[in-house]
């Protein structure tokens, strides 16, 4: 499923693609489930939700499917994982019982690692922390330089343990002892080295010992790893930010598509001492007998690179409605590869990519039959298609090596994205092709660290009140100009990254509602230095509510954003589309950050209401 933090930390988004079922008289028996098997499936599960149903087809094994109508923002399954571990970095900064982020977190006093809200999360996870805790103390002994092994290593042996404790033959661990397993080539050396990693933790000496957890020698070992990586769900906050890695079998049992019907997410992290619980939310309706399909990887990636990293981790090839449209048909051009027209004519043109950013065979193909724009024709020049070519070429690269340094360098990878992004914008690329997009995503967050800096910097008076520019030294002039700037920049490029999203995903998909509602926060910033009065911004520079062919350039006037009144009612505008649909991406009320939503909102709102009795509506 998702990726687990410690291991593709980059593919970190829940992603979507509704799936339609084959119409009856074009009967697909890859497709056609095979009935479901209720009483096996009841013994095993417990009772389902009365609108889903286990069912088996031949090309992807079991599937949920819907038994009832269900509509976009239902909540189709909540409940508990079975196990979970925080990543390692999250561990100082979330209970690791309830996951619940917390400044005043107590560390366990014996491993000194593990932290919790309080006394009674602690005694809630103490019947595995018991075991955990020794194995923690004697790894940070052994390896200084790594003092705690990966959340996939702890959950895993999580797992072993909780096995122990409820019994070979309990519904908990027959649940876990039927999640699928599968063994990609590609993946094996990493499966090796988790299962050397697991035995070390747990400090097993010998193949007995591994008995107990039901574990027959090595191939026992490699087993369950390879049950692991199959079925491993990320972790994440409501913002969707991973921080660490689960296991529930009846949430694993969702099969993937590309552009999925649902989303597994965590609306709101609990109160202390409550128990966790991932949320299983339909993203688009789904009518009776539809299979249900969730995400297991990031699909702003083009067709070539989703198949990859299925292949590899998940070792099967996608054949989902969004992949097979876009490995037969010359005409759609996936917002996630293409590229504007040259002649400006507000077409786009289909750069198919793979891996290493490469135009794919598909697209040589395509070129002895000549690229053509989707509007006017045009037959792309050759010369313009290798330019693009090499273009995304060089920017795949640069996104590797920018994702690979941006902890332990995060200068360098700001430099590269700050010069790779003109670059792929100039040869013509849509905000939201790979790899523009994903280039924005990540200038953003050290666009963001840079705000952060830039906003703590200005001098303690209100900037904004009369005659201030008179009173302030020119330090402090330039210091709010820059921090101005700054937070202008930091509005454009998210703009673009929520144009670019809004192009590829469904609404009401958590990752697009998100990234409006970030832009929504961000344009609701007090302005540190805004310019003379005047400026104003048409509104249909927000990203379309729904998807719509994908516009090739960034779609910002060089006007925006705009400031003041008209600044504020952009953000009011944004924060209530966000509000839509995050009601549909978590759920009705849309989450924690749904509530962050609507207060900001109702803030800015009121405030809008000042300026508009005060200036009427100007500066
Ligand atoms: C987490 S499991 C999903 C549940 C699984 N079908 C089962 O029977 O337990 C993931 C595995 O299901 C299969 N799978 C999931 N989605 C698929 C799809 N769209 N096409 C083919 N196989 C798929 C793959 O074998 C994959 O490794």
């Amino acid at each position: 499923m998702s990726s687990f933090v410690s291991l593709r930390a980059a593919k970190v988004s829940k992603q979507s693609k509704s799936f339609v079922k084959p119409s009856p008289d074009v009967a697909d028996p890859c497709h056609t489930p095979i009935h479901p098997q209720p009483q096996l499936n009841d013994e095993l599960y417990g009772t389902l939700p009365s609108s889903l149903d286990i069912r088996t087809a031949p090309n992807d094994g079991r599937g949920i499917y819907a038994t009832q109508p269900m509509k976009r923002g239902t909540t189709v399954l909540s409940l508990p994982p079975h196990v979970q571990a925080l990543s390692v970095t999250s561990l100082s900064v979330h209970c690791s019982y309830c996951a619940a982020p917390s400044p005043d977190l107590k560390r366990c006093t014996r491993c000194k690692i593990v932290r919790y809200c309080g006394s009674s999360c602690q005694n809630n996870d103490w019947a595995l922390h018991k075991r955990e805790c020794p194995a923690l103390t004697r790894w940070s002994s052994d390896n200084p330089k790594s003092p705690v092994p990966s959340d996939a290593v702890r959950c895993l042996a999580r797992m072993l343990w909780a096995i122990e404790l409820n019994g070979l033959e309990s519904r908990f661990t027959r649940q876990l002892a039927s999640m699928q397993s599968s063994r990609p080539v590609a993946q094996a050396a990493t499966h090796t080295q988790l299962a050397y990693s697991l035995v070390r933790f747990m400090g097993i000496s010998g193949p007995e010992e591994l008995l107990k957890f039901g574990v027959q020698g090595a191939g026992g070992v490699a087993d369950v790893v390879a049950r692991f990586t199959t079925n491993a769900i990320t972790l994440s906050t409501p913002t969707i930010t991973p921080i660490g890695v689960l296991l529930s079998p009846l949430a694993a049992l969702f099969n993937h598509s590309c552009d999925p019907s649902a989303v597994i997410v965590f609306p709101t992290l609990p109160a202390a001492a409550d128990n966790l619980k991932l949320k299983v939310v339909c993203i688009k309706d789904v009518q009776p007998d539809e299979e249900i399909f969730t995400s297991y990887i990031d699909t702003t990636l083009p067709y070539f690179l989703r198949q990859i990293s299925l292949l590899e981790t998940y070792d099967f090839r996608c054949d989902c409605t969004l992949c097979s449209r876009q490995s037969t048909s010359q005409d759609a051009v996936d917002p996630r590869e293409q590229a504007a027209c040259p002649r400006g004519c507000g077409g786009v043109w289909r750069v198919s990519i793979e891996e290493d950013g490469a135009i794919s065979k598909a697209a040589s193909e395509e070129d002895k039959n000549e690229i053509k724009c989707t509007k006017c024709g045009y037959c792309i020049p050759k010369e313009k298609v290798n330019e693009v070519q090499d273009v995304v070429r060089v920017g795949g690269e640069g996104l590797k090596e920018a994702e690979k340094i941006q902890n332990e360098d995060p200068t360098r990878a700001h430099r590269l994205t700050t010069n790779l992004i003109p670059l792929l914008a100039a040869a013509g690329l849509a905000s939201s092709s790979y790899p523009l997009l994903a280039l924005l995503r990540l200038h953003q967050q050290f666009e963001l660290d840079h705000l952060t800096t830039a906003l703590s910097n200005l001098p303690g008076t209100n900037l904004n009140s009369p005659g201030t520019e008179t009173t302030l030294s020119d330090e402090d002039k330039s210091k709010a100009n820059e921090a101005q700037q700054v937070l202008d920049g930091a509005v454009q490029n998210q703009a673009r990254i929520a144009r670019g999203l809004s192009d590829i995903f469904c609404e009401g998909h958590p990752v697009r509602a998100l990234a409006l509602a970030e832009l929504g926060k961000l344009l609701s910033v007090d302005e540190p230095w805004p310019p003379a009065p005047g400026s104003h911004t048409p509104a249909a520079l927000l990203p379309a509510s729904s998807p719509t062919p994908a516009p090739v350039n960034s779609g910002l006037s060089p006007s925006f954003p705009p400031h003041h009144a008209s600044r504020l009612s952009l953000a009011l505008q944004s924060l209530q589309r966000a509000q839509r649909e995050l009601d549909i991406s978590f759920g009705a009320g849309g989450g924690e950050v749904g509530k962050e939503v609507r207060s900001m909102a109702g803030r800015v709102e009121a405030e809008l209401g000042v300026w508009r009795e005060t200036r009427g509506g100007q500066r």
